[in-house]
């Protein structure tokens, strides 16, 4: 038993947990938002703006941010991949227990390797784990664009319930089952956006950066299954819908370090410029670390890991991924 589901606690108040809250407080629900920072909570609470994430869009005045987390009959958590586990370490654990937890980020953790809901499990083992995933840039969601994202959770009928709670009039989410396939879907996305974006940063051509995207879905499909999840999921809204969208969008922060790499900036250059949070980067050795382990072929993955640490440079990379053996396209 998962009601009530009527009040949302928003872990992070960077562009994608603000987004959430606005997506939440449209759908009725009275928000909490938790920030680092206390002039950014005045900000938002007085002024109803979040301009360091989001611009000028005006939020809902049923959010509040705190800095301090508050309890809610929903949890978000929104941080970054790499701060899910210390975010949820501050969190008081009661807060937790048999709560459903959604876990928004895209990425894999250094180090365990381990999926959002995996590093859940380990913190808060009481807790009801939930994916939320998709095509979903922060702005469109925080501007009530139409928006449809992937919810995957283990029970289907806590799920549908969970997904009428945060849908509304444009936020849209489907309830699936697959956690595995989403969060692989949402983790691996980013990466290969980097390789979309190299692609387009060296110039290489529309024809070379669809081959690429086919590949990639192919290649995750290897990963997915060979992580127990489904390749079906990746015909849906977390797969296929979130994997073109970044892939093919200037907007996203992936594609646009991607295009850096593509022009021969190194990765150090580019995030010591003050690029934006990409997920690839900490994700692409993670996934390669997988691939590795699970003895998954995954020549796009390691490609990438590549590119990032220099080891190569695209006109070698590129050759060397022409070159590899014909095969059969299945
Ligand atoms: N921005 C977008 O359009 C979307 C982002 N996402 C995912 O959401 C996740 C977060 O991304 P964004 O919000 O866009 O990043 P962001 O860089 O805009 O914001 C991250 C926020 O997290 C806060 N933060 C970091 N560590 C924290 C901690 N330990 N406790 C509390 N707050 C902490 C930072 O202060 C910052 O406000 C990523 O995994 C991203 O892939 C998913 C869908 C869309
Ligand atoms: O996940 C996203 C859209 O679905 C956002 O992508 P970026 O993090 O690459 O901007």
């Amino acid at each position: 038993m998962i009601e009530p589901l009527e009040t949302v606690s928003v872990i992070g108040g960077g562009a994608w947990g603000t987004a959430l809250a606005q997506a939440a407080a449209m759908a009725g629900r009275p928000v909490s938002l938790l920030v680092r920072d206390a002039a950014q909570a005045e900000e938002i609470n007085h002024s109803h703006t979040n301009t360091a994430y989001l611009g000028d869009q005006v939020l809902s005045a049923s959010i509040i941010a705190t800095t301090t987390a508050q309890a809610a009959d929903i949890i978000i958590m929104a941080v970054p991949a790499q701060a899910t586990r210390s975010a949820l370490a501050a969190m008081d654990p009661a807060m937790l227990a048999g709560r459903p937890v959604v876990l928004s980020a895209k990425g894999l953790e250094t180090g365990t390797l381990q999926r959002q809901s995996e590093i859940l499990v380990d913190m808060a083992p009481d807790a009801i784990p939930f994916v939320l995933s998709g095509p979903s840039f922060a702005i469109d969601v925080a501007a009530g664009r139409p928006t449809a994202v992937t919810l995957a959770g283990d029970d289907a009928n806590q799920t549908s319930k969970l997904a009428a709670a945060l849908a509304g009039p444009s936020f849209r989410p489907y309830a699936a089952d697959d956690r595995i396939g989403v969060e692989i879907a949402g983790a691996l996305k980013n990466v290969y956006a980097l390789a979309c974006g190299a692609v387009d940063g060296a110039d290489l051509g529309a024809s070379a950066r669809s081959a690429l995207l086919a590949r990639a879905y192919a290649e995750m499909s290897r990963m997915v299954v060979a992580m127990g999840g489904s390749a079906m999921t990746l015909t849906g809204l977390a797969g296929l819908g979130d994997l073109t969208l970044t892939c093919t969008s200037t907007q996203s922060r992936n594609y646009q370090f991607g295009i850096a790499l593509g022009r021969g900036e190194s990765t150090e250059a580019i995030l010591a410029a003050g690029a934006k949070l990409a997920e690839g980067v900490a994700t692409a050795p993670v996934a390669a670390a997988l691939a590795a382990s699970l003895d998954v072929d995954a020549p796009l993955i390691a490609a990438v890991n590549q590119v990032l640490t220099g080891t190569a440079d695209i006109a070698t990379i590129v050759a060397g991924l022409m070159s590899r053996p014909l095969k059969r396209e299945d």
